[in-house]
């Protein structure tokens, strides 16, 4: 099977972490190949980002499609897309929040997220309630996401905050709030004691999941086609 992990935002580095963690799980006989569009922002960090990215993420979806993609993984923590994607795509789309959450909610009786800016918490609770999971509480590490990388007390700050999160939301899981995060989870959990889900390593697998299974997303209604139309101005280089 041929799997496709997205990175909405076009920072390559972020690109190829998102790749390692993906293809550390995929199956041997699944081809995987992680892309990023060339256009959009550099990282997602406010609803005006994902709003940007979305056309992008639908460009790579739209692009899969001639090329015999048979799922896809949209790895940003906010699931920017995911209901236009799957109206794209004949297979699975999974992003990295709703399998976090789903995996998490198998584990313990709630998890905590740590995520990024203090700004995203309210687009990871509205995910959670969305996909009814028992999220407990949201906590902001502060470190931006293009800082991920070069903090070196990234670690050391995961670790102090999950440890927070867990008693004061009395929960028995953590979720990393972000892609870029996808490296600390063994780290973290090691840390912790308690399991800590990378939403890249969780998409992946229940993406190849889903194909092995033999089911796609449903064109029955919601997720059917768009409705042919005139798209003006720039959009009409990136429609169907
Ligand atoms: N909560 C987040 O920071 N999410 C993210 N922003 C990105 O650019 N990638 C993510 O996963």
């Amino acid at each position: 099977m041929f799997l496709r992990v997205i990175n909405p935002n076009t920072t390559a580095a972020m690109t190829a972490k998102i790749e390692e963690s993906a293809r550390a799980v995929a199956g041997p006989g699944t081809r995987l190949d992680a892309v990023n569009p060339s256009m959009g922002p550099a990282s997602i960090e406010s609803h005006y980002d994902e709003a940007l990215s979305v056309p992008g993420i639908l460009t790579e979806i739209a692009r899969g499609e001639t090329e015999g993609v048979d799922a896809y993984v949209i790895a940003c923590f906010g699931d920017p897309g995911l209901d236009a994607a799957r109206e794209l795509a004949h297979g699975p789309v999974v992003g990295i929040a709703e399998a976090a959450m789903h995996a998490a909610a198998l584990l313990g009786r709630g998890f905590s997220v740590v995520t990024t800016l203090d700004r995203t918490r309210g687009r990871a609770h509205e995910l959670a309630t969305r996909y009814g999971s028992p999220c407990r509480g949201v906590h902001a590490c502060d470190i931006p996401v293009l800082e991920l990388d070069k903090d070196p007390d990234v670690l050391d700050r995961v670790v102090a905050l999950g440890r927070t999160a867990l008693h004061d939301d009395d929960s028995d899981v953590l979720v990393l709030g972000c892609a870029g995060m996808a490296d600390l989870a063994e780290k973290v959990s090691a840390a912790l004691g308690v399991p800590v889900v990378d939403g890249v390593a969780a998409a992946t697998l229940f993406a190849q999941s889903l194909v092995t299974l033999g089911l796609r997303t449903s064109a029955r209604s919601e997720y059917a086609q768009p409705p042919p139309k005139a798209y003006t101005g720039i959009l009409r280089r990136f429609t169907v």
